[in-house]
């Protein structure tokens, strides 16, 4: 008898039946596809303790994920997963299986070792094409070497103005301090960056901290809240595009750029040459190639790079600040014993605060912006180690496959450390020790190094250090009725490692405390 008859004579609706076959051939498919994938396994190394799933193909584990990402508990899940003796675990999750460790030499083999072993992907370049495109975060091989080569001259060094610019934004963030009302930190403080980060690479500032509108910013939002959705979708992320989930994000982030790399464009090279050492990263690009994509991929990677880790960082160290007022009166006392509170600090002048210098430091260690990320497989080859019931035996792994590594887990994890209080932030702790480079790696090792290290330290530096300056304490105000104000904060995992809470802080300035 034919399919289609057999089918309509068990009763069901031929739609429905059909439906079910095509449901059964994808799974037993899938199934078949997994255990020749074990047998490959089984030849390069021992396997990860996995995350059991009930339903297949891992649908509850992805859905578990998803939603403990939008409940702001994927840190603590992730911490869950990952208490075993190798500090990794797999998880099968519709569209393959994804690895995820806090493993320090596994960390190190995917960051430096085993470089070649482990790339950004063609998965990740596609959830993340209509915002990075071809840029330094979302390419491999030559045109990533390219793109960083061509930023490194730019990024590597702050120039003589930076922080002319960096301060004439920062009186506009005090402004909003001074107006006495609790604010939330994190608001103001991105506004901040982005204000600044902008005027410096791309010649026109977004002053968002003086405009009511910010579309620009709310746009950005959009589309890097859906992306990190999307990542975690992996290979379903096809059916959530961001042009038509995010529509209107997407279209006014395409008009901001536009605008402003088509400005530039209409500049002769010979204008734009005759500005020499101040042409801005936007118009040297510009001479370098004359493109509009090309451009704006490359800024808008610079732009997300440079502003979100510092706004965050900052951010949560105000956070800390305000808990910790004997940390903030030391460095009160060291700014006030070297240049006072008079003189804008410069980069010498920000080498003698050391207690400063440390809380960015102990910030970056517990809160990590970058706390989680992720690499494709580009060869069929193994992580050194975390495999095996002794968590000791290389764990195989196949081109194609995700690894994600967690290095603000690592960061806290006492048999790392070397100290058991792990989850304290402690800026002091730093005055006798000193952590080797796989306790501590806020900005990665090896090839793909953050490039702008040094200028990322120093807005850091210099906002909170001037902030210090300007006020006599920072008060926390508890949550605005967001939480109970006793709820610990939890870390809101959204690309990066922000607050599951508004922070809320009132600033006291010196002249009326
Ligand atoms: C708190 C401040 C910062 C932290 C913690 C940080 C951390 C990182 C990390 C972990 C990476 C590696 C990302 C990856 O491998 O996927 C990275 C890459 C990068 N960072 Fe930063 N960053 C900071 C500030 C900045 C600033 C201010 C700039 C620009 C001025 C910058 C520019 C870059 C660039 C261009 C890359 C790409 C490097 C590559 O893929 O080769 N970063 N950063």
């Amino acid at each position: 008898m034919p399919l289609l008859e057999r089918i309509s004579n068990n009763g069901l609706p031929v739609s429905v039946s059909l439906c079910g076959l095509a449901v059964t051939i994808v799974v037993v498919a899938a199934l078949l596809q997994r255990r020749k994938q074990a047998q490959r396994l089984n030849v390069l190394g021992s396997r990860a303790p996995a995350y059991p799933s009930k339903l297949p193909l891992g649908v509850d584990t992805l859905y578990k994920l998803v939603r403990h990402m939008r409940q702001d508990t994927f840190f603590e899940f992730t911490r869950e997963l990952l208490d075993n003796p190798g500090r990794t675990v797999e998880l099968n999750i519709p569209g393959g299986r994804l690895l995820l460790t806090d493993n320090v030499d596994n960390i190190k083999a995917i960051q430096f070792t085993q470089f070649s072993d482990f790339g950004k992907g063609e998965r990740t370049h596609k959830i993340w094409e209509n915002i990075l495109g071809d840029s330094v975060f979302s390419t491999d091989g030559p045109l990533w070497v390219k793109n960083k080569d061509e930023l490194r001259p730019h990024l590597a060094k702050s120039r003589p103005n930076d922080l002319e610019i960096t301060e004439k934004h920062t009186q506009r963030l005090f402004d909003h301090f001074r107006r006495g009302e609790p604010l939330e930190v994190y608001d103001v403080i991105d506004r901040h960056q982005l204000d600044i980060v902008t005027d410096i690479f791309y010649g026109e500032s977004t002053n968002s901290l003086v405009e009511k509108e910010q579309p620009f910013r709310d746009a950005m939002d959009a589309m890097l809240r859906l992306a990190s959705v999307r990542t975690i979708l992996g290979p379903l992320a096809g059916l959530f595009p961001d042009w038509l989930f995010a529509r209107k994000a997407y279209m006014e982030l395409n008009a901001y750029m536009n605008t402003r790399v088509d400005r530039t464009l209409a500049l002769s090279r010979e204008e734009l040459l005759k500005k020499e050492q101040k042409m801005n990263l936007m118009e040297t690009l510009a001479v370098k190639q004359p493109d509009r994509k090309y451009i704006k991929d490359q800024l808008i990677a610079v732009l997300l790079a440079s502003k979100d880790p510092v706004a965050i960082t900052v951010s949560w160290l105000i956070y800390e600040l305000s808990r910790h007022r004997d940390v903030f009166e030391k460095i009160e006392r060291e700014i006030r014993d070297t240049i006072g509170f008079e003189k804008h600090p410069d980069g010498e002048a920000l080498k003698n605060l050391p207690t400063l210098k440390n809380a960015v430091k102990e910030t970056l260690r517990l809160y990590h912006p970058l706390g989680l990320n992720i690499r494709e497989v580009k060869a069929d080859t193994c992580l050194p180690t975390g495999g095996g019931a002794d968590g000791q035996q290389p764990i195989g792994v196949l081109k194609g496959e995700q690894v994600a590594y967690a290095v603000m887990s690592s960061q806290r994890r006492e048999a790392v450390m070397g100290f058991a209080d792990v989850d304290t932030w402690d800026p002091c702790r730093w005055e006798n020790w000193t952590p080797t480079s796989s306790q501590y790696l806020p900005f990665n090792i090896g090839p793909r190094i953050c490039l702008g290290r040094v200028f990322g330290h120093l807005q850091m530096e210099y906002t909170v250090a001037r902030m210090v300056q300007e006020f006599d304490r920072i008060e926390w105000c508890g949550y605005a009725g967001a939480a109970p104000d006793d709820e610990p904060m939890r870390i809101k995992i959204e690309l990066n490692t922000k607050f599951d809470k508004p922070i809320m802080c009132k600033f006291i300035p010196r002249s009326t405390a």
